[in-house]
C-alpha cells in the first residue's frame, strides 16, 4: 500500500454482518470497508447477496418485513443501525442510484433539486448553482443546459441515469451506492456513464454492484467477490483480476461460472 492510500480515511465499514430474509441467511459474516476517494466494485454470481449487502449500507432493507441484520455497519465510526441514527440523514449522506433510471415526471431542473428543496433550500440562485454543479459532476450539463425546464422523461435512458446521479449528488452525499447502474444502457451510454463515475470519486466514495467484469476492472480501485452470501476475497482490483488468492475468485473473474 502506498502512503497516499494509507492516508485515505475509511468512510463506511461493515463488521461481521449477517443478513436474513425470514429464516434464510443471505449474507454471512461479511467484513469489508470503503475508503474516501475510492470506487469499490461488488461482484459475484446472481443471488450471492451483492444487492442485499449494498442496500444494507444505507438501510434500504428496513422496508422489507421479516428481514434482519446483525453485526455492525458504521459511517465514520457511527453505527448506522443504532436507534439514535436518523435514517433520513443517513440516506442523504449515503445516496443510492438504482438499476433502472428513476426520474420523476418533472423538469430536469426540478429532478436535480428535489432533495435540496426537501432540505428547505428555496433561494432560486442557490438552487440553480447546485443544479449546475451537480449536472456537471454527473457529466450531463452540456447536454441539458439549454433545456433544464423540459421534462426529464424526454431524456434518453443514459441521460436519465446520469440525471439520477446528479439528483443523488445534489444533496452532497459522502458515499454513493450504485446497483448495476449501466445494466439498462447501450455501450455508448455505458461508456459515458463510466467516465462520469470515475470523475466522481474525487468527491464521493463509491460502491457499485456490477455483473460486467470489464466494467469492474475499468472503473474500480477495489473489488470484492461474493459467493453464496460470503465475501470470498477483496482487495486491489488488479490483484483480484490478475492474481487472486482464491481459486473460486480466479474461476469467476475468468468467466468459468456465474
Ligand atoms: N425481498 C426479498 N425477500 C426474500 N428473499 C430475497 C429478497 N431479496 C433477495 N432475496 C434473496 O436473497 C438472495 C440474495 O439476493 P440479492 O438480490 O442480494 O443477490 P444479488 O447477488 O444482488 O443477485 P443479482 O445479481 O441477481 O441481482 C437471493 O437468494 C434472493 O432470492
Amino acid at each position: 500500500m502506498n502512503s497516499k492510500e494509507t492516508q485515505k480515511k475509511t468512510k463506511l465499514s461493515a463488521e461481521n454482518v449477517n443478513f436474513y430474509y425470514g429464516e434464510k441467511q443471505v449474507i454471512k459474516d461479511v467484513s469489508l470497508s470503503f475508503k474516501e476517494n475510492e470506487i469499490t466494485a461488488l461482484i459475484g454470481p446472481s443471488g450471492c447477496g451483492k444487492s442485499t449487502f449494498l442496500r444494507s449500507l444505507n438501510r434500504m432493507n428496513d422496508l422489507i418485513e421479516s428481514s434482519r441484520i446483525d453485526g455492525f455497519i458504521t459511517l465514520e465510526g457511527e453505527d448506522i443501525n443504532s436507534k439514535e441514527c436518523d435514517v433520513v440523514e443517513l440516506r442523504r449522506r449515503v445516496g443510492m442510484v438504482f438499476q433502472k433510471p428513476t426520474p420523476f415526471a418533472k423538469s430536469i431542473f426540478e429532478n436535480v433539486v428535489y432533495g435540496v428543496r426537501l432540505n428547505g433550500i428555496k433561494d432560486k440562485e442557490e438552487l440553480m448553482n447546485i443544479a449546475e454543479e451537480s449536472l456537471k459532476k454527473a457529466a450531463l450539463w452540456n447536454e441539458v443546459k439549454d433545456r433544464l425546464h423540459q421534462s426529464a422523461l424526454s431524456l434518453s435512458g443514459g441521460q436519465q441515469q446520469r440525471l439520477c446521479i446528479a439528483r443523488a449528488l445534489a444533496v452532497s452525499p459522502e458515499v454513493l451506492l450504485m446497483d448495476e447502474p449501466a445494466s439498462a444502457l447501450d455501450p455508448i451510454a455505458t461508456e459515458k456513464l463510466e467516465e462520469g463515475i470515475k470523475e466522481l470519486k474525487n468527491d464521493v466514495c463509491i460502491v457499485i454492484v456490477t455483473h460486467n467484469m470489464q466494467q469492474a476492472e475499468r472503473i474500480s480501485d477495489k473489488t470484492a467477490f461474493f459467493y453464496m452470501g460470503e465475501l470470498i476475497e477483496w482487495g486491489d482490483t488488479k490483484k483480484i483480476f490478475h492474481s487472486p488468492d482464491c481459486m473460486k475468485t480466479a474461476q469467476y473473474v475468468s468467466g468459468s461460472f456465474g
